[in-house]
């Protein structure tokens, strides 16, 4: 038997021979590259790198190494066109990022749009984020909104996107990607649910109880406590309230805030409904404008991927090898194409980075449907 020394020594000759060739390799990367500068051919060949896969799994002796081979010689392909996508960078060749950088968003003389009624959390949101004094008008749904803005009727909507305990208001993400509208902040705020009632009804009265399906989710461990009540689902959780309020009855209950209470003349039947006592909600603003604040560090983006194995893998490793750090990955069927989804990814960074330029000139290339949902 050898002795582990003497295998070493084999293993560190044999990974020296892989180091030449791979620098070998990418100097023909360079001269690819070089060519298609020249002749405008885009940098991903996907039949190219198939086809190739194939050929290098065929040479390997058993399903182990041809595993190996496959994810090797993807890695290698990924750093090749990254390189490539850097030689074109410097030519200028791929494209500029259409957004405008601004130093601050306008906050003065804006109007606004959020949906639901008075004392909707969207409601709260806006002043939180706007001040109480901002001009302002809701709508029935977050179309409408999306529209709003579209139209130029308000110059930023106030949208939730993402619930601590809940998880993602999966609408938003879907008509992120229908309008041309953007992401220019985000606001967070706590969430308190009650459990709300006309004046002089008690637990005992209740049948129904009504909600935004959100706020249904938050309370689920509540409701599932009164599984004789009815659960319906509402637009919002401040219209649930109007409804309870302009039914009158006192079987109906909602699931809305406290200020809800307030605003419709409701009485509080139970107070901290929500499961998590940290339930909060992400709001985000948005415009119709390509804008981003120089200080922002949160970029959002979307994308397709055909349906074929390592297509996600290779779309992270942009933000791999550009040291990008990614705070959220979100997907949502596509209509009409089954088992085949959009991606929706958070990271850190500002669209002025050289390294985020990098990562999304990569992904803008080998992915379907890119587009950048705002930097904030
Ligand atoms: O052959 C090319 O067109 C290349 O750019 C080279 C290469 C590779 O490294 O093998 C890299 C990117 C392409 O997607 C296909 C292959």
């Amino acid at each position: 038997m050898k002795d582990l020394g003497t295998i070493r020594e084999e293993i560190d000759n044999i990974d020296g021979q892989i180091v030449r060739l791979f620098e070998k390799r990418m100097e023909l990367a360079h001269e690819v590259a070089e060519f298609k500068i020249r002749t405008g051919k885009k940098v991903f060949d996907r039949e190219r790198e198939k086809s190739k896969l194939e050929a290098l799994k065929a040479l390997a002796g058993n399903d182990f190494n041809r595993h190996g081979i496959e994810e090797l010689f993807q890695q290698i392909m990924s750093m090749s066109r990254k390189f490539q996508y850097q030689l074109l960078a410097k030519e200028n060749l791929l494209g500029e990022i259409p957004f405008k950088p601004v130093d601050d968003i306008r906050m003065e003389n804006v109007k606004v749009v959020f949906q639901g009624v008075e004392g909707a959390y969207s409601q709260m949101a806006m002043f939180e984020y706007f001040g109480r004094d901002v001009d302002n008008f809701h709508v029935d749904t977050f179309r409408d909104a999306m529209a709003a803005i579209r139209e130029g009727k308000a110059d930023y909507a106030v949208l939730p996107i993402e619930n601590s305990s809940a998880g993602s208001v999966t609408d938003i993400y879907d008509l992120l990607t229908e309008f041309d509208n953007y992401i220019v902040g985000e606001q967070i705020i706590k969430i308190e649910h009650a459990l709300l009632g006309i004046e002089g009804a008690s637990l005992e009265d209740i049948r129904t109880v009504y909600s935004h399906p959100q706020g249904l989710m938050q309370c689920a461990k509540y409701l599932d406590e009164h599984r004789e009540w009815k659960q319906i689902s509402l637009q919002n959780t401040a219209m649930s309230a109007k409804k309870v309020f302009d039914d009158n009855d006192r079987t109906q209950a909602a699931i809305a805030s406290k200020t809800a209470a307030g605003i419709y003349g409701l009485s509080v039947l139970k107070e901290q409904l929500n499961f998590s006592e940290t339930n909060s909600t992400r709001f985000i603003i948005v415009t119709n404008k390509k804008i981003f604040r120089k200080d922002a560090d949160k970029i959002s983006i979307c994308f397709e991927l055909p349906h074929a194995s390592g297509t996600l893998y290779n779309m992270l490793s942009h933000f791999i090898y550009n040291n990008l750090s990614m705070s959220k990955i979100e997907s949502r069927p596509l209509e009409g194409k089954n088992w085949e989804y959009s991606f929706f990814i958070d990271f850190e960074g500002n669209l002025n980075d050289s390294a985020v330029k990098n990562a999304l000139l990569g992904i803008k290339e080998e992915a379907s449907d890119f587009k950048i949902l705002g930097n904030y």
